[in-house]
């Protein structure tokens, strides 16, 4: 079974995190109607992007609303469900977390950002995650009845090596990243960055963003993704709310890697 049918839910929230539970549950709904097999949320879904945030909107895992109502939609429609991201409470640390969850509900993975987002643009912005954050340790790669798929977020996307370590070290195929690139670093590296991983891994990359959001303190990029093994972008959204759906075949994963064999060069 290659053929995956995906659905990206492109939304914003709003400052009331119960409303973007409320949302997000329409939205889950509305992508599984889709006929998909693996639904995506956005980095920080339910929670304003910005380190003042992170602590207030936390949740622990063994007492989170968020988690219960992602394994409850991904149980009632029988979806593959990358909850996105969350703030995660863990004794005294906050991390951003992505939870996977299979088709029944249960948690299948875990990925903790591991690289936080500490960037001097000078002149244009200045954004230090660690100020509240904690880096995870771990890169995750799930497995699932299609095929072993990389998790990665947001800023991770930018670590060529970590990627290259979970195609070759771990299996995967295909990676998905719930992420929140912003209006400056946006358009110069987003789409250059999810092709360079997609061509560089021979790898599907499915990106999954938060809509731009006029009333937000954070200007998001938007523009979910999802590119083929050869770096094709295969659908790209705005900056709006939107569902980006596509169907892809994993199977071209091996068709690329065998016709161009950068991941085992000795094989020729
Ligand atoms: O890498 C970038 O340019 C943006 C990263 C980012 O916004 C994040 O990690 O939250």
């Amino acid at each position: 079974m290659s053929k995956i049918k995906l659905a990206l839910v492109q939304m914003k929230g709003f400052s009331d995190k119960d409303k973007t539970i409320e949302k997000m549950k329409k939205k889950v709904a509305e992508a599984a109607a889709s006929g998909a097999d693996i639904i995506v949320l956005p980095e920080m879904w339910n929670c304003p992007y910005g380190t003042k945030f992170f602590r207030d909107y936390g949740e622990y895992e063994n007492d989170s609303k968020s988690i219960k109502e992602l394994s409850a939609l991904a149980k009632e429609f029988g979806v593959y469900l990358f909850g996105g991201t969350i703030s995660e409470l863990d004794e005294d640390k906050v991390y951003n977390t992505c939870y996977v969850f299979d088709r029944q509900g249960e948690i299948i993975g875990k990925h903790r950002k591991h690289h936080l987002f500490d960037v001097d643009i000078k002149g244009k912005m200045r954004f230090k995650e660690s100020d509240v954050l904690s880096p995870g340790e771990d890169l995750t790669v799930v497995n699932t009845e299609f095929g072993k798929i990389g998790v990665a977020v947001c800023y991770d996307v930018r670590f060529a090596g970590d990627f290259n370590k979970m195609t070759k070290e771990m299996g995967a195929l295909a990676f998905i990243v719930p992420a929140a690139f912003n209006t400056t670093t946006g358009p110069r590296f987003w789409q250059i960055i999810m092709q360079g991983r997609a061509v560089d891994n021979q790898s599907f990359i499915i990106a999954c963003a938060p809509a731009l959001d006029d009333n937000a303190p954070y200007d998001a990029y938007g523009h979910s993704c999802v590119v083929s093994p050869w770096g094709e972008i295969i659908k790209m959204a705005e900056y709006e709310e939107t569902i980006v759906t596509a169907e892809i075949d994993l199977s071209e994963v091996m068709e690329a890697r065998t016709q161009i064999p950068i991941l085992n060069p000795t094989s020729l």
